[in-house]
């Protein structure tokens, strides 16, 4: 969306009018709920084969009787039970064979008197006079005509009676049902070849701002891609509504104005995202007071991420603007939105499921506002663990990754390392992972996780980095941490980090050296001494650091030597980022491993391979998930790959 304006706008400064009341989740959502009423929009008739995952509208009863007459249950002969009953293996009872067999499908024509028996299949019907069905293992042939039946059989064995599976009249499915497959099977058992189901709302999705780009189309320059419609729409068909995409509108009034009245007329309900928040971006909730009353009910909600979420009602049909930021978006969407969509798809609630785990680490939040956050969880000895995936409101993936989420209240400003905290599941059939890595995460990885992913092994790579790989470890957290740590003492790699009851499992070398943009004069084809002499000297060289305890940053610390180069503080997190700020001229060098360079065309000039390992928990070392990563981390194609990729594979014997 547009920022707020500046001093040189028309306005004169920046408009403040949005979140004039923020409110609570739960008076946000009842003031909504209250202007909609939500309950389903209406029934359509759809065929059997199109009813699955639809919601009956309807209770069915069947129609008729299932089985609809007296069948056999058995290969064998219909007969009277009264004839059997003293039939033994030494004293077999002889019965004369009607002149007909009863196949599947086949009525009979003749009656069983007594004295008599008619051969039948399983599933025939049973002829008049029969009232049990002996088995054809039971009998022996005698002569042309008859039999010889060696076991009594009781009244109504060997046979299922009309309407025994389901009675004509009785309902077989209630209304509310949600249709899978074996309420296909049980619709059609009965005849019924078509379903009244609830509608699906079809529901407006519309992103906005400037920046978006659709996938599959060229990312120009500060563009980034629309993240929200795909996984909106995405999100709705999973909540039983149907999407209609209007794609990105860009910031512009008249656009917006012309999509969203369109939106509005031709759909049940309508999304927004992006463009909620403070700055001049108010255009949104103009445009939404003119749909139609009450208009918008709240806007602004005391909770992260979500904050500025905002509920309408025009016309009778719900209009929600979604925080633009992805996790905030699916947050809101997941926690407030669907629930009341779900309503209006005549979908059941949505099935919940929480469990307990311990929160590892300290997780600071906002005073005032409900947090909620997303958490992978991981099982240990002594139950589960929840790593909170610190990755802020503007990930796309830290809700795609969590396997629930936890909240922390408005009154508290964090939870303390170790609480115990229950888990809300975004998938209620959460199975967690059989190999828990947790530490520094490498590209390396990809090969070695394919493998396992290939025989089945679930893998969960958690990256925290090293230094929290080490103690996720020490607390019996994961099964495997991957770590780079430079002993600054011996200038030697992770050997020094191995805690009691782990060991070191050697992965690769990665070439760490320092990156500048290609053609830089200030860096091409220096030595590492005069590239860092350049750096001492050079007060116009800008330079991007690493986070504090990341492996790459003891290694630039010692490069420097207590030197704090102009853009010392600027510390992100990945290498990636790093030769990204390069490439892009926000910085002019920093230090970073080779493929990562490479990938972005920097200039490199060489410091050391540093050494990526593995702690591995002696206590895990047998399981079969880190036995499989072992071997696959031995095999010959691994070595391969990490070549490949610009990485020394550890020579292994
Ligand atoms: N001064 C303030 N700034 C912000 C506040 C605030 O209270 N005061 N709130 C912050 C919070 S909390 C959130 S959440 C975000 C929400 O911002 P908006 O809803 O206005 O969304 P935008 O500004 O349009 O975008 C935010 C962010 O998300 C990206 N985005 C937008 N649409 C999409 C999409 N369809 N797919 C992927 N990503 C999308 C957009 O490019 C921005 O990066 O505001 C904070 N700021
Ligand atoms: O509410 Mo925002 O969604 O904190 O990130």
């Amino acid at each position: 969306m547009k920022p707020p304006q500046g001093a040189h706008s028309a306005s004169g400064g920046a408009e403040q009018s949005q979140f004039l009341t923020v409110l609570s989740r739960d008076e946000a959502l009842r003031r909504w709920t209250a202007a909609l009423a939500p309950k389903p929009i209406g029934r359509e008739t759809v065929s059997l084969d199109a009813s699955l995952g639809r919601v009956l509208a309807v209770s069915v009863a069947a129609p008729i009787d299932v089985p609809p007459f007296d069948r056999s249950q058995m290969d064998g002969y219909a007969a009277r039970s009264a004839d059997l009953a003293g039939a033994a293996e030494d004293a077999p009872v002889r019965l004369t064979l009607n002149a007909e067999t009863v196949a599947c499908g086949v009525a009979p024509r003749l009656p069983v008197g007594p004295g008599t028996a008619t051969p039948i299949a399983t599933g025939g019907p049973l002829p008049r006079g029969a009232d049990a069905v002996i088995m054809v293992e039971h009998t022996d042939p005698d002569g042309p005509g008859g039999i010889l039946a060696r076991r009594p059989v009781p009244p109504g064995g060997n046979l299922a009676y009309a309407g025994s599976d389901l009675a004509r009249g009785e309902v077989v499915l209630r209304a509310g049902t949600l249709i899978g497959a074996r309420e296909i099977g049980l619709l059609a058992a009965c005849g019924v070849a078509q379903a009244e189901v609830w509608r699906r709302p079809r529901v407006a999705v519309l992103s906005t701002g400037d920046e978006l780009a659709q996938p599959g189309e060229p990312l120009r320059p500060a563009q980034i891609y629309d993240s929200n419609g795909p996984i909106v729409a995405a999100a709705l068909t999973e909540n039983g509504c149907d999407p209609v995409r209007f794609g990105a509108i860009p910031d512009d009034a008249a656009a917006l104005e012309a999509a969203l009245r369109e939106a509005h007329a031709t759909c049940d309900a309508v999304i927004l995202s992006g463009g909620t928040s403070k700055g001049a971006g108010d255009l949104t909730y103009r445009l939404i007071d003119r749909l139609g009353a009450p208009g918008i009910v709240a806007h602004g909600v005391a909770l992260k991420p979500g904050k500025p979420l905002c509920l309408a009602v025009c016309d009778g049909k719900a209009v929600v603007v979604l925080p633009g930021f992805p996790t905030s978006a699916m947050f809101t969407f997941h926690d407030m939105v669907a629930p009341v969509l779900r309503r209006l798809a005549g979908q059941p609630p949505r099935a919940e499921a929480s469990l307990e785990a311990r929160v590892p680490v300290r997780v600071p939040s906002d005073l005032g506002r409900t947090e909620f956050v997303m958490a992978s969880l991981a099982r240990t000895d002594e139950g589960y663990v929840a790593f909170p995936l610190g990755k802020g409101s503007g990930s796309v993936s830290s809700f795609s990754q969590a396997d629930g989420f936890f909240t922390i209240d408005a009154l508290h400003d964090g939870l303390d390392a170790g609480a115990l905290a229950p888990v809300t599941l975004l998938d209620p059939g959460l199975r967690p992972p059989d190999l828990v890595i947790v530490g520094s995460h490498c590209v390396g990885l990809e090969p070695v996780l394919d493998q396992l992913a290939a025989e089945g092994v679930s893998a969960r790579s958690i990256a925290v980095g090293s230094m929290a790989g080490v103690a996720a470890l020490r607390r019996g957290e994961c099964d495997i941490a991957p770590i780079h740590l430079m002993d600054p003492a011996t200038g030697q790699y992770n050997k020094s980090y191995v805690p009691d009851g782990a060991e070191l499992v050697k992965g690769w070398g990665r070439l760490q050296g320092l990156a500048f943009r290609a053609g830089d004069r200030r860096f091409e084809s220096f030595t590492l001494e005069q590239a860092l002499k350049r750096v001492a000297g050079d007060p116009d060289l800008l330079m991007v650091n690493r986070n504090p305890g990341s492996g790459t940053r003891i290694l630039t610390d010692k490069l420097l030597a207590g030197r704090k180069p102009e853009g010392y503080w600027n510390q992100p997190r990945s290498h990636n980022a790093v030769a990204a700020a390069i490439a892009q001229g926000r910085a002019d060098w920093g230090v970073t491993i080779r493929p990562v360079a490479d990938a972005y065309g920097l200039g490199f000039i060489p410091i050391l391979d540093e050494q990526y390992d593995f702690l591995v928990a002696r206590a895990r070392r047998d399981s079969p998930a880190v036995q499989a990563f072992l071997l696959a981390l031995a095999r010959p194609e691994t070595a391969d790959a990490l070549l490949q990729r610009g990485f020394t594979p550890a020579e292994r014997g």
